[in-house]
């Protein structure tokens, strides 16, 4: 059995000021259909709950030591377009401090898809930090790590070789000390490595069935798990690929350049094209900005748009079954009403 206090589980101030007398708090470490099992000061805790699809692995909640009783305001929380008709809007991670972007110094470096996953992290409200796995194979990992720091001023980029694991030790400060990394990216790149080298720990990656909310089997690994340098990593079936939805903000911040411009035009529904008075034309004119960057900001907020819009779709589908639904019962019932 594995005791860690509150700080190395990565309570704060935040938190502390949301509990009232004597509340113990816990933190989500795998949620099940009825049940979330946590780390606490007093150990591992199985809870139950009745609402589990409101929480996500790394909430903290109090409970009773029976059941959770609720769940304190998150500091992040990511989120992803799951997939699949209709499209849901899910909560995938909460209080995660890092999101680390894993790619390889090779094939798979592509700079529109890190932007999307940057534009994810700084959705979440995450720090992000990108990990270029594969830096033993290739002549010249420096100018690749280069390369994805000339993304944004708000990332940090790092080149490691996954299967070193002192290499990989490189990564401590983001899961030191309570802090809470968890990593995204495509097949391949690495993720499972990087994990196993963070945690120590292989066998815990090996999924393990389980019954989701819906009662379908869905492959689960333990999803917070502590890391060799007293942090936590998360890592849920969802982290593994992210759709992008409602980060809207998130990539106004990671192209703020492009975002300043474009709130500078003359019209405020200005499609950046050949409308008068246009910033961003203007800018580009001049050579002040970049038509690539230009062209990946518009591809990630059309993207972005296209999936929301979906979003509300979906839900407005939704809310008019669930209409429907409930006029058909009322009527059956009205019915049998009538009928005794
Ligand atoms: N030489 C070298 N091989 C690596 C490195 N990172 C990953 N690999 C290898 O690349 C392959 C894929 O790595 P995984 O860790 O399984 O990739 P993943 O991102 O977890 O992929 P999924 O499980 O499909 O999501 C494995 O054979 C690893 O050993 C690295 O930095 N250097
Ligand atoms: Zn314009």
């Amino acid at each position: 059995m594995s005791f860690h206090s509150l700080a190395g589980l990565g309570w704060s101030a935040r938190f502390a000021r949301q509990l009232t007398g004597d509340e113990t708090p816990a933190r989500i470490s795998a949620i099940h259909r009825d049940r979330i099992e946590a780390f606490s000061p007093q150990g591992p805790l199985t809870l139950r709950c009745a609402d589990t699809g409101l929480l996500a692995v790394g909430d903290w909640v109090v409970h009773d030591g029976a059941r959770v009783t609720r769940c304190l305001d998150r500091a992040t929380a990511v989120h992803r377009r799951a997939a699949g008709q209709p499209a849901r809007d899910q909560l995938i991670a909460a209080n995660v401090d890092t999101l680390a972007i894993v790619t390889s110094c090779n094939a798979d470096f592509n700079a529109a898809r890190l932007e999307r996953y940057l534009a994810v992290a700084l959705a979440a409200g995450a720090l992000p930090l990108v990990v270029l796995t594969k830096a033993d194979l290739v002549p010249d990992a420096e100018s690749w790590r280069r390369q994805a720091e000339r993304l944004s001023p708000l990332l940090t980029a790092l080149a490691v070789d996954a299967t070193d694991p002192e290499d990989v030790a490189r990564l401590a400060p983001w899961c030191r000390d309570g802090q809470t990394l968890a990593l995204v990216g495509s097949s391949g790149v690495g993720k499972t490595t990087l994990q196993n080298a963070l945690t120590g720990d292989a066998a815990a990656t090996q999924g393990i069935r389980e019954d989701d909310a819906k009662g379908r089997h869905t492959t689960t690994a333990r999803a917070l798990r502590p890391t060799r340098f007293g942090g936590w990593l998360i890592d849920t079936p969802g982290m593994r690929e992210l759709g992008l939805a409602g980060a809207a903000e998130g990539i106004d911040t990671l192209f703020e350049d492009v975002a300043d411009l474009a709130a500078r035009c003359r019209f405020a529904d200005c499609r950046h094209e050949a409308e008068p008075g246009c910033a961003v034309q203007a800018a580009l004119a001049e050579g002040r900005l970049d038509p690539g960057r230009l062209a990946r900001w518009e591809k990630l907020k059309r993207e972005d748009r296209h999936n929301s819009e979906s979003l509300h779709q979906a839900h407005d589908r939704q809310r008019r079954t669930d209409r429907l639904y409930d006029q058909g019962r009322a009527r059956s019932a009205a019915k049998r009403r009538g009928w005794d």
